[in-house]
């Protein structure tokens, strides 16, 4: 496996947009990655890397034309039946990794990356065997791959329940052992008997689709399920108990969730009809297999079909897979060859979408914003990165960030302006300048709330054309001090604020003072005495040093009164330049800030 630690996202021909951030890192359209803090010459050298390949371990059987997918675009690692440690060891080579139900993806596989592993891809549904906690905490995209397999799960689970109402397993083995026994034998009928289906979800409904042709009456239990979805099946959504109550069969499939966690326990088993058979394509661990045996010993459960087991594969001495009412596979429900292909290319094409940096339409754990929601709120992502890196940099040392405040100015409606994107890019904003800790779309709550930051929304409706999605961001940072008194506002929150001009980021205001420059290079905030000849001065002093100045603005409070200046300049000037600046007798504070 070629080691390709320098391999980074494509990159994009949008010039604005650098490959020197970690931003590249967020599950985002290349269009709208941020501007980047890097100098040209640094731009070439990561060009020259754009050959190098991200490298995939591929961790568990992938279909093969997922596979030539992936080696179009990334080196390719298959090494299946990996030990935990091996995992742990390999990953740390690896950008993608990609998993079946087989492969545990805990906290130590994160850790272990050391932050390189940026895309986890279930080839499958359920992701009860990724640690999504850690993911997160780690920055790393983990998606999904929740289509291509439900038709063969709800296919599996209409061949178990049609096997174990005629015994096909226990008469197959029965025959193959050399005996003939038509009377022990005889099953049950499928038609007119009702089927509750627990969880209607994707393979929820298309299993109950298939029972209604069988002539089943259909009931189902989902809290969370739309009425009319159930409607256009022609299913009743029921409750928890009247669904165990009125269950002649009973399939299973919601997710594993804490919640879900052996749901059907002794207590579900007592509520259920003598005789009931249940078969299990979701996950083991709904189930309390102990409470199921036992349900099956006493005669309640008649039959049970299991798909899926806590342990998997279950010990060998399992009473329960042993039992001579279950009829057992090994988690057979996704594997078909059609749901297999269908499974290997969708979750390729996840996981090289998001090595690109493009938006991942199967992000488990990051959030979901169109497409075109986040091409038109491009330009504000990276003004609201810049004016939180900006307020963060006025703090006074020692002044712990805690309380900051957005306001976004909108003649949008608030239900129209979707500004999860902008609230990641302001944590980004505000963290990464002061730490050492990368930022991105999947971690930035988490991050924000393990720094204890608390970021409030609020939203100004202005009268006008809604046609754009913002008019101004502002960043208002309570109960601190300023290294430049001038920022803190009239409320006494450090504030700055800005707006998109000719689609580019610009600072309309600091503190009470009214600016205008463009967020590019570094500024210099000057607070002086509004006088003839300041301009100059400053200007000449950074002409002097090569330092070049591509914008500069006055706003004052009156004539000959108080004004700040903003200095926007593509170079950092020397510690002795500042110097200068700070001795022109009319200049009475200022600061320098890197964006
Ligand atoms: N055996 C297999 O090979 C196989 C194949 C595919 C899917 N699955 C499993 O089947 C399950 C369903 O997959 P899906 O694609 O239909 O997922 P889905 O997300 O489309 O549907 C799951 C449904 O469960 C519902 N649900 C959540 N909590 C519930 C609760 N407490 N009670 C009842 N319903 C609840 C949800 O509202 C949702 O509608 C998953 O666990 C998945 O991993 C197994
Ligand atoms: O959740 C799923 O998609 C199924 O359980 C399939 O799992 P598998 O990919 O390990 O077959």
């Amino acid at each position: 496996m070629a080691a390709t630690s320098s391999w980074r996202p494509a990159f994009s021909p949008n010039k604005d947009l650098s490959l020197s951030s970690p931003s590249w890192r967020l599950s985002l359209p290349s269009r709208v990655l941020l501007p980047g803090r890097q100098k040209p010459k640094t731009f070439i050298v990561l060009a020259s890397m754009m050959d190098a390949k991200p490298t995939v371990l591929v961790a568990e059987k992938l279909g093969d034309a997922g596979l030539e997918l992936l080696k179009s675009f990334a080196n390719v690692d298959c090494s299946y039946n990996l030990s935990p440690e091996e995992l742990c060891t390999k990953i740390s080579l690896c950008d993608a990794l990609i998993v079946r139900s087989g492969t545990k993806v805990t906290r130590e596989v994160f850790e272990s990356s050391a932050g390189r592993l940026k895309v986890v891809g279930r080839a499958g549904v359920g992701i009860d065997n990724v640690d999504l906690s850690a993911a997160t905490e780690h920055g790393c995209l983990v998606v999904n791959a929740p289509t291509a397999n439900t038709i063969a799960a709800a296919e599996h689970a209409i061949a178990l329940l049609a096997a174990m109402a005629r015994n096909i397993a226990q008469a197959d083995a029965s025959v193959k052992a050399g005996k003939w026994q038509r009377n022990k034998y005889v099953g049950v009928s499928l038609v007119g008997k009702t089927l509750a289906v627990m969880g209607f979800g994707k393979v929820g409904s298309e299993v109950a689709r298939r029972a209604k042709g069988l002539g089943m009456h259909v009931i189902a239990h989902d809290p969370y399920a739309p009425a009319d979805r159930a409607r256009a099946v022609g299913v009743e959504l029921v409750s928890f108990a009247d669904a165990l109550s009125a269950a002649d069969f009973i399939s299973l499939h919601m997710p594993l969730t804490p919640a879900t966690s052996k749901m059907f326990n002794d207590d579900a088993f007592s509520k259920m009809k003598k005789g009931v058979r249940i078969v299990n394509v979701a996950r083991g661990g709904v189930i309390d297999e102990e409470a199921l045996l036992r349900a099956l010993d006493s005669g309640i459960v008649d039959q049970a079909a299991l798909d899926v087991f806590t342990e998997e594969p279950p010990p060998k001495d399992s009473v329960l897979v042993q039992h001579e009412k279950a009829t057992v596979t090994p988690h057979l429900g996704a594997s078909t060859t059609e749901a297999q292909e269908g499974v290997a290319v969708e979750i390729a094409e996840a996981v090289v979408g998001a090595l690109k940096g493009e938006l991942a339409a199967t992000a488990v754990n990051a959030p979901m914003v169109p497409a075109e929601v986040l091409s038109e709120l491009s330009p504000f992502v990276a003004l609201a990165e810049k004016l939180s890196r900006l307020a963060v940099q006025l703090v006074a040392g020692g002044s712990g960030v805690k309380s900051v405040k957005v306001t976004y100015a909108s003649a949008r409606s608030p239900d129209d302006l979707d500004t999860r994107v902008l609230r990641a890019m302001i944590t980004k904003g505000l963290i990464e300048p002061i730490s050492n800790v990368f930022v991105n779309l999947v971690n930035a709550d988490f991050t924000a709330k393990q720094r204890g930051l608390r970021l409030t929304e609020e939203r100004v409706v202005l009268d006008g054309s809604p046609e754009n999605p913002l008019e101004s961001i502002q960043v208002q940072i309570a109960n601190v001090e300023s290294k430049f008194g001038s920022a803190i506002c009239d409320s006494g929150e450090i504030t700055v604020e800005g707006r998109v001009k000719d689609g580019k980021p610009h600072l309309t205001k600091v503190g009470s003072f009214s600016v205008d420059v463009s967020l590019e290079g570094s500024l210099i905030l000057c607070r002086q005495v509004d006088q003839p000849g300041m301009i100059g001065k400053v200007g000449s002093i950074l002409g002097d040093e090569n330092v070049n100045v591509n914008f500069m603005s006055v706003g004052r409070i009156a004539p000959r009164k108080h004004a700040v200046m903003t200095i926007g300049v593509d170079e950092e000037p020397s510690k002795d330049t500042l110097k200068k600046i700070g001795e022109i007798p009319a200049i009475e504070e200022f600061v320098f800030l890197k964006l």
